[in-house]
């Protein structure tokens, strides 16, 4: 697609009187084609007018750019057009002189005769010969915004920019004036972009449709495509066969965007001290200064180990944390759901399912929390890559080399079981390994059954024969490769680098009641992260997590990937992977909500939570970019949430966060899915 006008990681942050600022638009990222009509639609307030009048450059972003045609737009030009609700007329001028007007300005190059004739042209274009010499007082709303419209493409922008341009008509001239646009449009091949509140009017002209979330900090929540072809007339559009699917959609957007906007207004100011009885507030301005954190022995527990040992929860004023070695990710999950745990490393999916509430006990033994579901709020990815999956050395001399010689092995031999381990349903451990071997053609419950193994209990289970191999994270593939045991038949690199890993978790109630805590813990982490990823630290960092108290693992085979070449216990040699554990680069640390739109849909697709069809509700709120960025913009380091495009991984499949549930339909091997609207209690949340 070659693109026209680039709205480019687009920031606007408005100063306020009272020495602080209020960020109204957040990371907007967009490509506009020539010749596209492009819609804007949010709430009141979520910014459509502030951005519309950066692509004029009547404004100007506070952070990245408007590129229109490859250079950057930093003022008004000729090329761009703004068509006001209030026409913005000149009352002593008659329509002919008020679009002439325009046109001898702009068109200076032109002779007088040939401006006349623009003039006149465009005159007749939006059907007012007979109106040419009235004054604007004279004029109904329609005509005037008629005119407004003449005059605007008279000039022969480029860019046509409306801002609700028929908001202040009536029902039938309105409808009148957007046919004519859009034939003007399809006429002219101008390029249009448009703010409406008006969902029939989106869908009647529009290509696209970018829906913004509510502010502060808005941001796209969805682009609907609008696949009507052209012409267009009003009937056709209406009796399209998608057309009161893509009106509801729309409609589901906003409905999910006014709840979260109730739902916001209920809470307290985020600086206000805690209304318990114990009130307490350290010199710092934190509310807690003693936390438990739980973890699980892993070498990306990393940033945890190295923000105690390193001092980066002191610097930040928790004066003291306890971190808790638990014994599995269950026990984590039902750690933070009961208080019992502040906060916790957790597995990328935990935050989003135990919200969703997964409908099996591998989160919590306590039904009545795995049904229901408690608000967990992640502001913080503390690592990406790092995890394998193994198989016994048995396979390797059979001759199973890669996916493809798995799946022969296991069509040959239907009668055997084959018992794979992974950590969590909720890990990506497990949406990994299930989307590798299903990607090759076996099914990872009806080809072969995965059970769920704490970590450190891998090694064990492979050497007693429980299972035939796993997935999970170092040190406990390389200890199989050192006691060869087992051997790397792929890594999470070969099938998804850069995937969120491990993330930082806790109780959405947790992060109201302690708003000031919860930063500085994210900001001790993300320095911690930052620390881990220079790699004149690991061989320190190694000997920290290696620790009893921590991994409690040998050094020799905790340091491979981690600091040496990555022995697979192949005939491969040994590759150093920089990217296996990363705890920082490369934008690690945003938990981006695309990403965990793609969780989402695999955990539908294995049946361990519905798809929640209010999806961007779910995202906004366990998946806190905001927060994120507050905590990076403290402490200066970048705050850009990753690209909201399609990505695939290692089977090339597609993935558009714009239709997740197209993804789902078109993955072959998956149980019942079930779409459901997730309206998640508040009162679980509240009842601290
Ligand atoms: N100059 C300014 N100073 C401070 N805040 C501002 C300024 N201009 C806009 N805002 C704020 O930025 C946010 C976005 O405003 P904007 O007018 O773009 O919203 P909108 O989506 O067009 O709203 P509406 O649909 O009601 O016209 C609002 O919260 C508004 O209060």
């Amino acid at each position: 697609m070659s693109v026209f006008l680039e709205v480019d990681h687009v920031d606007r942050i408005f100063p306020l009187a009272n020495g602080g600022s209020y960020i109204a638009l957040k990371n907007i990222e967009l490509k506009i084609k020539q010749g596209e009509f492009v819609s804007l639609i949010g709430h009141s307030g979520c910014g459509k007018s502030t951005l519309l009048n950066m692509m004029a450059g009547l404004d100007r972003p506070s952070k990245g750019g408007i590129i229109l045609e490859g250079r950057e737009v930093t003022k008004p030009g000729p090329d761009r057009m703004v068509v006001f609700q209030n026409y913005s007329l000149l009352p002593w001028l008659t329509v002919r002189q008020n679009i002439a007007l325009a046109v001898n300005k702009v068109l200076k190059d032109k002779s007088a005769i040939e401006r006349k004739e623009i003039v006149q042209h465009h005159i007749d274009l939006v059907g007012l010969r007979n109106a040419a010499d009235k004054r604007p007082g004279e004029l109904s709303g329609g005509m005037k915004q008629r005119v407004a419209i003449g005059r605007a493409l008279a000039i022969r922008p480029k860019l046509l920019l409306l801002d609700e341009p028929f908001g202040a008509l009536d029902a039938l001239t309105r409808g009148g004036l957007q046919e004519q646009l859009m034939q003007i449009c399809e006429e002219s091949h101008v390029t249009c972009v448009m703010v409406t509140h008006d969902v029939d009017e989106a869908l009647l002209l529009s290509d696209r449709i970018v829906m913004l979330t509510n502010g502060p900090e808005s941001h796209i929540g969805q682009i609907l495509e609008v696949p009507i072809p052209r012409p267009r007339h009003r009937l056709e559009v209406v009796n399209h066969p998608n057309y009161y699917s893509m009106r509801n959609e729309m409609i589901y957007f906003l409905n999910q965007q006014k709840r979260d906007k109730r739902r916001k207004a209920k809470q307290p100011e985020k600086t206000a001290v805690p209304t318990s009885g114990k009130a307490f507030i350290s010199r710092k301005g934190l509310e807690k200064t003693t936390l438990e954190i739980g973890f699980i022995p892993l070498t990306d527990c990393a940033p945890l180990v190295v923000a105690q040992e390193k001092g980066f929860f002191k610097k930040h004023g928790i004066e003291e944390v306890k971190l808790v070695r638990e014994p599995s990710w269950k026990a984590i999950a039902e750690g933070v759901a009961t208080r019992r745990l502040d906060a916790a490393q957790m597995v990328a999916g935990m935050p989003l399912a135990m919200t969703l509430g997964m409908n099996s006990s591998a989160f919590s033994s306590t039904s009545e929390i795995s049904q229901a579901g408690v608000p967990i709020v992640t502001a913080l990815v503390l690592s990406r890559n790092g995890n394998a999956i193994t198989l016994n050395k048995s396979f390797y001399r059979q001759g199973v080399r890669n996916l493809a010689d798995l799946k022969a092995l296991i069509s040959d031999n239907p009668q055997k079981s084959h018992v794979m381990g992974m950590v969590h349903n909720a890990s990506m451990h497990n949406l990994i390994l299930r989307y590798w071997l299903a990607a090759g053609g076996i099914d990872p419950d009806l080809d072969m059954t995965l059970a769920v193994i704490s970590p450190p209990q891998m090694v064990a289970n492979l050497k007693a024969g429980n299972i035939d191999g796993y997935c999970v994270g170092e040190p406990w593939n390389s200890r199989a490769v050192h006691e060869n045991l087992g051997y790397v038949i792929a890594t999470d690199l070969d099938i998804w680098a850069g995937h969120p890993e491990k993330v930082l978790g806790m109780r959405e109630d947790w992060v109201n009641q302690n708003p000031n805590t919860h930063i500085a813990l994210v900001k001790a982490l993300l320095e911690a992260c930052d620390y881990c990823d220079d790699r004149r630290h690991r061989e320190e960092i190694l000997g920290l997590i290696c620790r009893p108290q921590y991994v409690g693992s040998a050094l020799e085979y905790t340091r491979p990937g981690f600091l040496t070449a990555y022995n697979k216990g192949t005939d491969e040699i040994p590759q150093l992977l920089p990217r296996f554990n990363q705890f920082h680069f490369d934008n690690t640390n945003c938990p981006g909500r695309v990403e965990g739109l793609w969780i989402l849909t695999q955990l539908a697709r294995w049946g361990i939570t519905p798809f929640p069809k209010n999806w961007v509700e779910i995202l906004e709120r366990v998946r806190r970019v905001d927060l994120y960025g507050e905590a990076a913009r403290q402490l200066g380091f970048p705050d850009i949430e990753p690209d909201r495009q399609c990505f695939e991984l290692f089977d090339r499949m597609v993935f558009n966060p714009d239709d997740p549930l197209g993804y789902l339909q078109r993955l072959t091997i998956h149980r019942e899915i079930r779409v459901q609207e997730i309206i998640i209690d508040d009162s679980r949340s509240e009842a601290a």
